[in-house]
C-alpha cells in the first residue's frame, strides 16, 4: 500500500527532480531548435518572398516601360514622315501651324480651313473623354480625309512637344486644347488647372525653346468678363471678377502668356470666344444637348436669372470664329526670341470674337423648335450658382479694325446649319444620338 502510494507519487511527482529538469531542458532545447529552425525557415521564406516580389515588380515595370515604348502612340520613322507631310505648306508663303485641340470643335474647323488654302497643319489632341470621344475620332477621320494628321498626345507632354518642334519649324501655334465648359469645373476643378494652366505653360516652354519661335494664337474666353455689368464687353474693361474656375484659368492664361511675351519675346494673340456653336459642335453645350433632348422627347432645363430675367448669350457661329482665328494668324508678327532669349519687344494682343447680338436662352430654344419642327418640354429653373453669368455681349470694334473681323451669320441661320448637320450625323430616330456626352 505504502509502495503503491510511492509509485503513484513517483508517477505524479517524479522523485528525481534533476531528471525532470534535464528532460525539460532537452525538451526546451528541442523546442528552441525547432523554433529557431522554424524562425530561420520563416526568415528565409520571408527573404525569398521579398526577392520574389521585388523581381516581380521590376519585371512589371520593365513590361510597363517596354509596352509604353512599344505601344506609344507617337514616334518612329513612319510617324515622323506623317508629321512632316501634314505640316508642310502646299502654297508659296504658306504658314505651318501646330493646332492643339485639333480634334475639338473649333480646332477641327480651323485646321480644315487652313489646309484648304494650302497651309501646313499638324493637329495634336489627347482625345479625352470630357465628352463622347467617338465624336472627336469622327472629326479626326474627317481631318484625315483632308490629309491632316492629328498626333494623339497631350500638351502636358514636354517630350512630345520638343520632338514635334524638332521635326517641324512651325511658324505658328494655334492653341485650342483646353478644358472647356463653365459648369463642369464644380465637378472636376483639377482638370482645368491641368489643361488650362499646366498644359499652357508646358506648351509655352516648348515654344520659347523652339528655333524659330512660333507666333501663338490661343483661345481665351468671354467668361473672363465674369460679373461685369457694363455692356458691351470691351477688351479694355477690367476682368478681375471671374464667376467660374474655367473663367479664372482663362484669365490666368492671359497673364501667363503676357509673361512669356515679356520675358521671352513670344508673339501672343489671345481670342475671347463668345459661346461658339455650329456643326460638329460640343455636345456639352446648351444648343447641342437641347437639340438631342427635344428629338428624344426628353425635357430640357432652362436657367433663369434673378427676378426671372432670361439669360442671354452672344452666340457666335463657328465660321465667323474660324475667320477671326485665321485673320489673327495672318496678322501675327513673328516672335522675337531665340535660344530661349528675347531679342526685342514682341506683339501682345487680345480680341473679342463675338457676334455683338445677344440672344436669350428661351429664344434659342424657340429657334431650335422651329428648325426641328418639334416642341421642347421645358423646365424653367433658377440659375444655380455654379459658374454661369447672366449675359454676354461682345464689343468687336478692335477685332473689326485690326483683323477685319465681321461676323455674318445670325443665330437663326447658324442653328439651321447646325440642325442639318446634327440630323445627318446622328439621324432623326436614333435613340442614343449624342447620348455619351
Ligand atoms: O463664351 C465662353 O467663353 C464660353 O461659352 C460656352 O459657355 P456658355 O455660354 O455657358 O454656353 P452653354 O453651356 O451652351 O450655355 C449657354 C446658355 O444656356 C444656359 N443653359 C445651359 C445648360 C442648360 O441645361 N440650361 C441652360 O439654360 C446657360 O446658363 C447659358 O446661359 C462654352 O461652353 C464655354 O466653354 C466657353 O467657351
Amino acid at each position: 500500500m505504502e509502495k503503491k502510494m510511492r509509485d503513484l507519487e513517483d508517477e505524479l511527482f517524479p522523485s528525481t527532480p534533476g531528471k525532470v529538469k534535464i528532460e525539460r531542458a532537452h525538451a526546451m532545447n528541442r523546442q528552441f531548435h525547432r523554433c529557431f529552425a522554424s524562425t530561420s525557415t520563416m526568415f528565409l521564406w520571408a527573404l525569398f518572398l521579398i526577392a520574389l516580389t521585388a523581381s516581380y515588380l521590376s519585371f512589371q515595370s520593365f513590361v510597363d516601360t517596354s509596352s509604353k515604348y512599344f505601344t506609344a502612340s507617337w514616334g518612329g520613322l513612319h510617324w515622323e514622315r506623317q508629321v512632316r507631310a501634314s505640316a508642310l505648306p502646299r502654297r508659296s508663303n504658306g504658314i505651318s501651324v501646330l493646332v492643339t485641340g485639333a480634334a475639338g470643335f473649333v480646332g477641327s474647323h480651323v485646321s480644315i480651313a487652313l489646309h484648304k488654302r494650302g497651309d501646313g497643319v499638324l493637329g495634336l489632341d489627347n482625345f479625352n473623354s470630357y465628352y463622347d470621344p467617338s465624336l472627336k475620332k469622327a472629326r479626326k477621320t474627317l481631318l484625315a480625309s483632308h490629309g491632316i494628321f492629328v498626333v494623339e498626345g497631350d500638351v502636358n507632354d514636354a517630350r512630345l512637344l520638343a520632338k514635334l518642334f524638332d521635326i517641324v519649324p512651325f511658324s505658328h501655334v494655334m492653341h485650342l486644347a483646353a478644358q472647356a465648359g463653365v459648369r463642369y469645373a464644380i465637378e472636376n476643378p483639377n482638370s482645368y488647372v491641368h489643361s488650362n494652366i499646366a498644359g499652357l505653360v508646358t506648351l509655352l516652354e516648348a515654344c520659347k525653346a523652339a528655333d524659330p519661335q512660333p507666333a501663338i494664337v490661343w483661345a481665351s474666353s468671354s467668361s473672363v468678363y465674369g460679373l461685369n455689368e457694363k455692356v458691351p464687353f470691351s477688351e479694355s474693361d477690367t476682368t478681375d471678377r471671374p464667376a467660374s474656375l474655367y473663367a479664372a484659368t482663362k484669365k490666368a492664361g492671359e497673364e501667363i502668356t503676357h509673361t512669356y511675351n515679356h520675358i521671352y519675346g513670344l508673339s501672343i494673340t489671345g481670342l475671347r470666344f463668345f459661346t461658339v456653336y455650329g456643326p460638329w459642335g460640343r455636345p456639352d453645350m446648351a444648343y447641342f444637348s437641347f437639340t438631342r433632348n427635344i428629338l428624344q422627347g426628353k425635357p430640357i432645363t432652362i436657367y433663369r436669372g434673378k427676378d426671372r430675367v432670361d439669360l442671354a448669350r452672344d452666340f457666335t457661329f463657328i465660321d465667323d470664329i474660324v475667320k477671326g482665328c485665321i485673320a489673327s494668324l495672318d496678322t501675327a508678327e513673328k516672335s522675337t526670341g531665340s535660344g530661349g532669349k528675347k531679342r526685342g519687344q514682341a506683339q501682345y494682343r487680345i480680341y473679342n470674337l463675338g457676334n455683338t447680338s445677344p440672344v436669350t436662352v428661351p429664344t434659342l430654344v424657340s429657334l431650335l423648335e422651329r428648325h426641328l419642327k418639334m416642341k421642347a418640354k421645358k423646365n424653367m429653373v433658377e440659375m444655380p450658382g455654379n459658374g454661369d453669368v447672366p449675359f454676354t455681349h461682345a464689343n468687336i470694334s478692335l477685332a473689326r479694325r485690326e483683323l477685319g473681323y465681321k461676323p455674318s451669320t445670325n443665330l437663326e441661320a447658324g442653328l439651321k446649319k447646325f440642325v442639318k448637320w446634327y440630323l445627318s450625323y446622328y439621324g432623326y430616330g436614333r435613340s442614343n444620338a449624342g447620348k455619351n456626352l
